[in-house]
């Protein structure tokens, strides 16, 4: 598999349009404003359309499960496998090998409203994290970065979230989010997985898992030889397409 080379890199970053701003958390643009748009646009269908919905994990109760949208097969899917997969494998090699499944849900925070207030300081059940600001003026409410949960902690980063933006970081990465003072916070959140990197080590008890030979693909990201490739997902776009 090609991946975008060094000048590439260099080239994207001298075009703005990628930036390191501490080693290991990207920054780059993902989704335009006009897609942020119609996407806030159908997340407000579907929470006034009063369907059920679960909450995406115990942290936060106001986002949405893309899958329960049916946001995953045509969007979200060809979005990580075919673009993620190329930028964090190259960006966070330590962290990932190929990303074969993902959990993807938004995250809303409301000062005034319903909304949740903030997040509690955590790493993510993921690989390779990549936030996306799909919305929203706020004060206070960011994401605050503390250096990998494996290592002593660092000094704190807050990351600049931009509409349409993402910030990619290793799953391991600790973070939590300020509490908002006012305005709202909207963010589409993947949580990346890469098996290959997964069934050595947990992500979350950092140890070597034990897993048992399925034929499903999405069980919280493991795998296990030899998993049928042929009921998973198929990849038909070849990622050396995308950097000739
Ligand atoms: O508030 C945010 O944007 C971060 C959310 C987050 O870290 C998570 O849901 O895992
Ligand atoms: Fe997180």
């Amino acid at each position: 598999m090609r991946k975008p080379g060094a000048k590439v890199i260099s080239g994207a970053k001298e075009r703005k349009i990628l930036e390191e701003v501490r080693p290991g958390i990207w920054t780059f643009p993902v989704f335009t404003e006009a897609f942020c748009d119609q996407l806030e646009c159908e997340l407000r269908n579907f929470h006034d359309s009063g369907l059920p919905r679960t909450a995406p994990n115990t942290m936060n109760r106001f986002g949405i499960i893309m899958s329960e949208l049916g946001f995953c097969e045509h969007l979200l899917d060809p979005l990580v496998f075919e673009y993620v997969n190329v930028v964090a494998t190259r960006l966070l090699p330590a962290f990932c090998e190929c990303l074969d499944s993902y959990r993807a849900f938004t995250v809303l925070y409301e000062a005034e409203r319903d909304g949740d207030k903030e997040l509690a300081m955590h790493y993510d059940n993921a690989e390779v994290t990549l936030n996306i600001n799909i919305g929203g003026t706020w004060d206070g409410g960011n994401v605050v970065y503390y250096g990998l949960a494996t290592s002593a902690e660092g000094p704190p980063m807050e990351a600049t979230l931009r509409r349409g933006w993402g910030v990619l970081h290793a799953g391991l990465e600790l973070h939590r989010a300020t509490p908002i003072s006012q305005g709202r916070r909207h963010n589409l959140i993947l949580w990346c997985r890469s098996s290959g990197v997964r069934n050595d080590l947990c992500p979350m008890c950092f140890k070597q898992p034990i897993v048992v030979p399925t034929n499903r693909y999405y069980h919280e990201g493991f795998t296990v030889p030899p998993c049928d490739q042929s009921s998973s997902i198929s990849r038909d776009m070849s990622t050396d397409d995308l950097y000739d």
